[in-house]
């Protein structure tokens, strides 16, 4: 049998790397497994090398931060920080109570649903970065000292569960949206985490739901997102049992993308949000409508139907359609094919 020459034997590696590449998606959503796989068959570069040679380096420096001080309205922001990135299309949204554990009052939801609605509606905003002010937290949920017979009340008398209007927007918008999460994620702030698209953990964060034991529990995407998430038998337990779990025993159960020691959580949550913001925005935008949609039922499909409307309104067809009307004139699809 004829030896093979170092030059064929680099080749036959990088094809094999290459096949690896497909394949891993069904191995592991681990980058590290993923990164084993290829060097045990002897290529030194890593799957990311591969892209960044092709794609370049993803930029890793800080952005420059501008406050967005107040609603559209001119309300003060008190309860959270808003921020856009100068020149880049990053808006981050930072829940403000650090002394509560960035615990969530009536107030803070009603300014966060406010800042979501503007990053959505700033066609100069791409990703949405969520995060808790300080090191200690991301969130600990629901206010208790502000909780009434009907939810949470703050500066009204009436009692309300406004975070689930919240969780509905996040889930909703059209943008990727990324929890970067240090310190504590508990209860409503864990369910917060859950429902942002991605999450970016550092290695001091703890995540559980506290629910059952402070007399409150989430029947709806608290419960269903995490089993989805997690599994049903992992979901039981967070519930029942109202544990507490490492950042690196919630990356093992799959609650999260990736964990980072604290010094680097903003620099490798940027560094993602550099990297989705090279993709087709519309793209992005069908997918998360997509991915969501057989969990969200109805709204789930309303939300790619109008994705789907939205693109066919800029085609050539949907708009013969507008102009015979507008031009009192029969329409004339019969230039346009009927595709197989
Ligand atoms: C988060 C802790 C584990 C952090 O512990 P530690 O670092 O030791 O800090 P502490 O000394 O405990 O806290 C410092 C300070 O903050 C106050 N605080 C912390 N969390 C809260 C909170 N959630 N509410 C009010 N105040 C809070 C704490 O009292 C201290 O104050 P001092 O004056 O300095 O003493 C730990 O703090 C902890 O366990 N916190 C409570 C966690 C909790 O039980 N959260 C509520 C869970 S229930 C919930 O979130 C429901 C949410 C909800 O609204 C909902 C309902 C129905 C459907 C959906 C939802 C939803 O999605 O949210």
């Amino acid at each position: 049998m004829s030896r093979m020459s170092e030059k064929d034997l680099n080749t036959m590696r990088r094809r094999m790397a290459s096949v690896a590449n497909h394949l891993l998606p069904a191995f592991s959503s681990s980058s590290s497994s993923a990164q084993h796989v290829v060097s045990s068959i002897g290529c030194s570069s890593s799957i990311n090398d591969t892209y960044h040679r092709v794609h370049g380096e993803v930029p890793t420096h800080a952005p420059h931060w501008r406050l967005i001080p107040c609603d559209e309205n001119g309300k003060d922001f008190t309860d959270i920080i808003y921020e856009k990135a100068v020149a880049e299309p990053i808006a981050k949204i930072t829940i403000n109570r650090p002394d509560r554990r960035n615990a969530l009052r009536p107030n803070t939801i009603k300014e966060l649903i406010r800042a979501f609605n503007d990053a959505r509606d700033d066609g100069s905003v791409g990703v949405i970065i969520l995060t808790g002010k300080g090191t200690k937290a991301f969130s600990s949920g629901g206010d208790q000292a502000v909780r009434s017979k009907h939810g949470y009340a703050d500066f009204e008398s009436f009692g309300r569960l406004n975070v689930l209007d919240l969780q509905v927007q996040i889930r909703r918008l059209p943008k990727p949206v990324i929890a970067m999460v240090a310190g504590y994620a508990v209860g409503g702030g864990h369910i917060l985490h859950m429902v942002c698209d991605l999450t970016i953990a550092a290695d001091n964060a703890i995540f559980g739901h506290s629910g059952p034991k402070v007399g409150s529990f989430d029947a709806g995407y608290g419960s269903s997102i995490m089993s989805r998430l997690v599994g049903p038998k992992k979901a039981r337990e967070m519930w029942f049992l109202t544990r507490f779990y490492t950042a690196s025993e919630a990356e093992k159960m799959g609650l999260v993308n990736t964990v980072v020691p604290l010094d680097k959580l903003e620099t490798e949550t940027i560094k993602w949000c550099r990297e989705i913001l090279r993709n087709s925005p519309t793209a992005i935008r069908v997918l998360k409508s997509a991915l969501n949609a057989v969990d969200d039922g109805h709204a789930g499909l309303q939300g790619l139907g109008g994705d789907a409307t939205l693109l066919f309104y800029g085609t050539e067809e949907g708009s013969e359609g507008k102009n015979a009307y507008n031009e009192r004139r029969r329409p004339d699809f019969s230039k346009f094919p009927r595709l197989p």
